[in-house]
């Protein structure tokens, strides 16, 4: 958390509020005992900075000197079988002390550097917990755990650890916390938050209910930064249960914008990696993110927290390394962008069809049954060719497959390699006398020549003498090298026409009303070599099942955040491809903007099994009371929506008589919100189209940056983007310029437009020059200000 001016002015103040309180000696120690112990944890900080710097000096000179003198420890002797036995022995054991030594320093590393962030701010909470009969116990809660000089005694406990579930999850009174193999009971005698920066307690508040209003008042008062933060002082109770859930194979969050769910996800694998550090590790956990933007954008957390961070990537680029080269993919963001705004195109209809059919399990069903049928004919093949010579044509191979027996489609095109490659070697052979081979070797440079000639020297002394035979052998290997490549990489297999067979020849009386148009569209893409994002999972699946899937085995837990985005095809896919793995999907389903999601979406399944939980977060914490109370009443689903008590200005409708004063209506908006402390503002249009438009007139006359698909990282300051690309974002500020009825006309609007009021935490400035849109209509008058320019 960033502790600004007014920040500090504003802890100041309420610490003169509760400090009588604390005179008064209410809640245990007063201040000055606090602070007191503050300073002893910096004193024992330091005494163990001190040691480990000490042992640390030395064992870098260790580390130096086994570098600089490893062979001499060792012993070499090559002679006898037995010798070269027992020096191998002797480097291995040599090497093992080395990055054990390496390790340790690493690990000292580590823990200087947890020290320090200690040094800085020790711990956030505190709770006096009464065991049973037992006596009181003093639970200090920081980012890391603590413990004395003697090891013997926590002085801070991590914030993971099983006891501190209690400052989370109660308020004085009766409580009780889970550790691996029991439940403890007890009581909670007092509850006490803590802001301390630099060493110095600024601000400290016991607390009732809840974990404690103003601190959570304090944190979301700050202005947003381009960088999440960690939330760990101020988790609240539900996004606790998100946090430390460990039950579930799949666990649902619906969670309305700004309650919590991205902060909750990475607090989660913060936790999951510190309850589990032994089994898993970064590379065990894997995180799917909206855009590139928002991955940038949560980096810093996990390394905030202490933690590694952990593999993220776009669904579509974990796509896109899947797919075959040539093969183009269009992104979710241009699909959504041709649906905005190609309306007048003529296929347009189709397109909508396409993307409909394509996103449902009706479709994979489908798909199921004509990957059965390709069983026993149908499946494409490339010939396999050398200098445009056909070495194994597509009959044969396709002759070849089909008189295997009935294993399944993956099994039977490994036996087709291991047979493609028995007959390549045969291939291989015969090659060799042929003139194009004797032609290649005189191209050789000379480089190359020696190269052939030794290797060829070394496999074969006893030919040695015949030096062209050896070199024939050689240049025909290298050529059946990329051959055999090829054929262990499925090259034979047409995955992209026996895909595109399905719409243009199969016939089958299972189809959808449709099926004519979604054909004539998907073949006409295919052919162009051309996958819609509404194809693009079915093609990997079906190419999957064809050839065999890579499943992802060493992905332990998957957490998907805006899963409310994902098709059922996509998510069954997803599934299909991470048998094994844990997963935690966080969304809104107010917020599915793609016009496919909401059917069959994964976020509100049918049926919940045994081992899978749903949670779901009501409260808004991102947005002020007046922002969220505006926003409410146009919300597309049923969920109930309460917002935190901080308070703002009304969002703001200005209704512009004249249409040419748009732009410098902007920028007066902008100087505005920027007059009242908002640094982050965004300008959120509907679609890319329309800020490029807007991007042109403004550029000249104010500082703005546009943010595409391809912008990474954010600063502060102005920005332009479209709704799709602010997804999973937040600014201090935002601007809609323009919120006609004409703009945002259609029902499947609505989770755009409420998708894009909800980036904003603390100014709502929407413009329009015509009827606003239905949406703001349905929001109680009362909820916002109206101003005629
Ligand atoms: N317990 C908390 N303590 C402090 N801040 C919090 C807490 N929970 C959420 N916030 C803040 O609320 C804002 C919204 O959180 P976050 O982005 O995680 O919500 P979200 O549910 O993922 O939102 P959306 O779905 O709209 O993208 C962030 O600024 C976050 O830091």
């Amino acid at each position: 958390m960033n502790i600004n001016i007014s920040n500090y002015i504003i802890s100041s103040v309420i610490f003169k509020v509760n400090e009588k309180v604390f005179k008064n000696g209410v809640g245990g120690m007063s201040r000055e005992a606090e602070q007191h112990r503050v300073n002893e944890i910096i004193n024992e900080i330091n005494n163990k900075e001190e040691t480990i710097y000490k042992k640390s000096a030395g064992l870098k000179d260790t580390i130096i000197n086994l570098r600089e003198n490893f062979w001499d420890d060792v012993t070499v002797n090559l002679d006898e079988p037995d010798d070269v036995i027992e020096t191998q022995a002797s480097v291995k054991q040599q090497a093992e002390l080395l990055i054990e030594r390496e390790q340790l320093h690493g690990n000292m590393d580590k823990e200087l550097k947890k020290l320090k962030k200690l040094k800085d701010s020790p711990y956030f909470g505190r709770i006096d917990f009464i065991e049973n009969e037992n006596e009181n116990e003093k639970i200090y809660i920081g980012t890391s755990s603590l413990m004395d000089l003697e090891e013997e005694n926590f002085l801070i406990y991590d914030w993971r650890a099983p006891i501190s579930s209690l400052y989370y999850d109660y308020a004085p009174g009766k409580a009780q916390y889970e550790t691996m193999d029991e439940t403890i009971t007890g009581e909670i005698s007092l509850k006490r938050q803590f802001i301390i920066r630099q060493s110095n307690i600024i601000s400290m508040f016991d607390t009732g209910l809840t974990i404690g209003d103003q601190l959570l008042q304090q944190a979301l008062g700050d202005n947003a930064s381009t960088t999440m933060k960690s939330i760990v002082a101020t988790i609240q109770k539900e996004q606790n249960k998100i946090i430390r859930n460990e039950r579930s194979d799949l666990l649902i969050v619906q969670g309305v914008a700004g309650s919590g769910k991205t902060s909750a996800v990475l607090q989660r694998i913060a936790y999951l990696m510190y309850r589990f550090r032994k089994e898993l590790n970064a590379n065990n956990l894997l995180l799917f993110s909206p855009n590139p933007l928002f991955s940038s954008y949560v980096a810093n957390v996990l390394p905030e927290l202490g933690e590694e961070n952990i593999q993220q990537s776009t669904f579509y680029d974990f796509l896109e390394k899947r797919i075959e080269k040539g093969i183009t993919i269009e992104s979710p963001f241009s699909q959504m962008e041709y649906t905005l705004t190609e309306m007048d195109e003529k296929d347009y209809d189709s397109r909508l069809t396409n993307m409909t059919y394509k996103s449902s399990l009706d479709f994979k069903s489908l798909l199921d049954e004509y990957i059965f049928q390709l069983n026993y004919h149908g499946i494409r093949f490339r010939n396999i060719t050398l200098h445009h010579e056909v070495l194994i044509s597509k009959e044969q191979i396709s002759d070849y497959f089909y008189s295997l027996e009935e294993i399944s489609l993956p099994n039977r095109m490994e036996a087709v390699v291991t047979w493609l490659l028995h007959e390549l070697r045969k291939s291989q052979k015969q090659e060799k006398d042929k003139d194009w081979v004797m032609e290649k070797v005189e191209l050789l440079d000379k480089d190359e020549y020696l190269e052939a000639y030794h290797s060829s020297q070394q496999k074969d002394e006893e030919n040695s003498s015949l030096e062209e035979e050896f070199l024939r052998k050689e240049v025909v290997k290298r050529h059946f090298a990329q051959i055999k490549k090829r054929v262990k990489r499925f090259d034979f297999v047409h995955v992209l026409v026996t895909y595109q067979e399905m719409f243009l020849n199969w016939e089958t009386d299972q189809t959808p009303a449709d099926w004519g148009k979604i054909r004539a569209h998907t073949a006409a893409n295919l052919s162009q070599k051309f996958l819609t994002w509404e194809d693009a999972t079915p093609y990997l699946y079906f190419k999957g099942r064809l050839l065999g899937d890579d499943s992802e085995r060493s992905v332990r837990h998957l957490f998907i955040d805006e899963a409310q985005d994902y098709s059922a095809f996509q998510f069954a896919y997803i599934r299909h491809i991470f048998p094994y793995t844990r997963m935690t999907l966080l969304g809104d389903i107010n917020q599915a903007i793609y016009a496919y999601a909401t059917e069959d979406n994964p976020l509100i399944p049918a049926t919940l099994e045994q081992n899978h939980e749903q949670i779901t977060l009501t409260k808004s914490y991102r947005s002020t009371k007046q922002i969220v109370k505006f926003t409410k009443d146009f919300a597309p689903g049923e969920a109930v929506i309460e917002s935190f008590e901080r308070s703002g200005n009304k969002p703001k409708l200005i209704k512009l008589e004249n249409k040419a004063n748009r732009t410098d209506k902007v920028i007066a908006e902008i100087e505005e919100l920027r007059n009242d402390g908002n640094e982050t503002i965004a300008i959120i249009c509907k679609t890319l189209k329309e800020c490029d438009e807007l991007y042109q007139k403004l550029q000249d006359k104010i500082v703005i940056r546009q943010i595409t698909e391809q912008t990474y990282s954010f600063e502060k300051g102005l920005l332009i983007l479209p709704i799709y690309l602010a997804k999973g974002i937040e600014f201090d500020a935002v601007i809609i310029p323009e919120v006609s009825a004409g703009h945002y006309a259609k029902e499947s609007d609505r989770a755009l437009f409420y998708t894009a009021c909800t980036r904003a935490m603390h100014g709502l400035h929407m413009i329009t020059s015509e009827e606003p849109c239905k949406f703001i209509k349905e929001a109680e008058p009362e909820t916002f200000e109206v101003f005629h320019i």
